[in-house]
């Protein structure tokens, strides 16, 4: 079944169509990139499924019920969990303060009539075994400003866990980072999904990344969708391989390089 799906989804801005009736469909428990080159609109889709933006046609689903009337906070409650830039965290609060007041802000919002469903243990408990998972336990002391930006995005990573929400939506996770920061964040990646219970769309450039990492890979270019296909359709592509390469106009006419 379709966890998340959307219907000719498009959004305009004045004159431009940053996102251009995009139709797409996740299974449940699949791992999805997007793919594009910069401007294509993967950001854009992504902030139209996360409910910050509301399209201007189209629809998207969730469960089978359309969502275009719920709101970014409700969505993330049903299960659709966005990683938001550092902006988020508290940054002089340690790292460890920063998780714990993301799993309980879960806590708050999944069981509002309950004062404390954890105890304090339990919540620290929670918090330590989301710094392991993305491997900055040792850094749980640590003032959040004083991490270096890999670390920064680890730590966005264990708050978006600590929401616990079935959809992950990951805007460029290695975003900005030095070469030697993103083995760790692949490793991150590849752990959460092993642990097979998380629905993930992955917004990345990094190619060998996505090759390792994907069942399944869509392409968007000019805000429409060029193609969506397993790893393997996807290299083959030659629609994909020249849009890259050449430029692609309107959908329709394809220029060679
Ligand atoms: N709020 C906005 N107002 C006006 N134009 C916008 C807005 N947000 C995005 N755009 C435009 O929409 C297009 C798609 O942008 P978007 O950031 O979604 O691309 P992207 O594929 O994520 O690119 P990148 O890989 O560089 O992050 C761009 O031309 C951008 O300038």
């Amino acid at each position: 079944m379709a966890l998340l799906e959307t219907k000719n989804l498009t959004i305009q801005f004045g004159g431009h169509t940053a996102v251009d009736h995009v139709s797409f469909s996740l299974p449940e428990k699949e791992f999805k990139s997007v793919i594009g080159p910069n401007g294509a609109g993967k950001t854009t889709f992504f902030n139209l499924l996360s409910g910050e933006l509301k399209p201007t046609e189209g629809e998207v689903y969730y469960k089978g019920k359309s969502l275009n009337k719920v709101s970014a906070v409700e969505r993330t409650r049903r299960g659709i969990g966005r990683s938001f830039q550092i902006t988020n965290v508290f940054p002089n609060l340690t790292v460890f303060e920063n998780v714990r007041l993301a799993v309980q802000s879960k806590e708050k919002v999944r069981y509002p009539f309950w004062k404390s469903t954890r105890s304090y243990h339990g919540l620290a408990e929670k918090t330590h075994e989301l710094l392991e998972q993305v491997l900055l336990d040792n850094k749980a002391h640590m003032i959040a400003a004083q991490l270096s930006h890999g670390e920064k995005r680890k730590l966005e990573i264990a708050m978006l866990l600590a929401l616990d929400t079935e959809v992950l939506l990951l805007d460029e996770p290695t975003a900005g980072m030095s070469l030697e920061e993103v083995p760790a964040i692949l490793n991150v990646i590849r752990s959460i999904k092993d642990q097979g219970d998380k629905t993930i769309l992955l917004i990345e450039h990094k190619m060998d990344m996505i090759l390792d990492l994907s069942d399944s890979i869509m392409v968007l270019f000019n805000g429409q969708l060029l193609a969506d296909g397993t790893p393997e359709d996807i290299m083959q592509n030659e629609t994909v391989q020249q849009a890259y390469l050449g430029g692609y106009e309107d959908g329709k006419s394809v220029r060679n390089a």
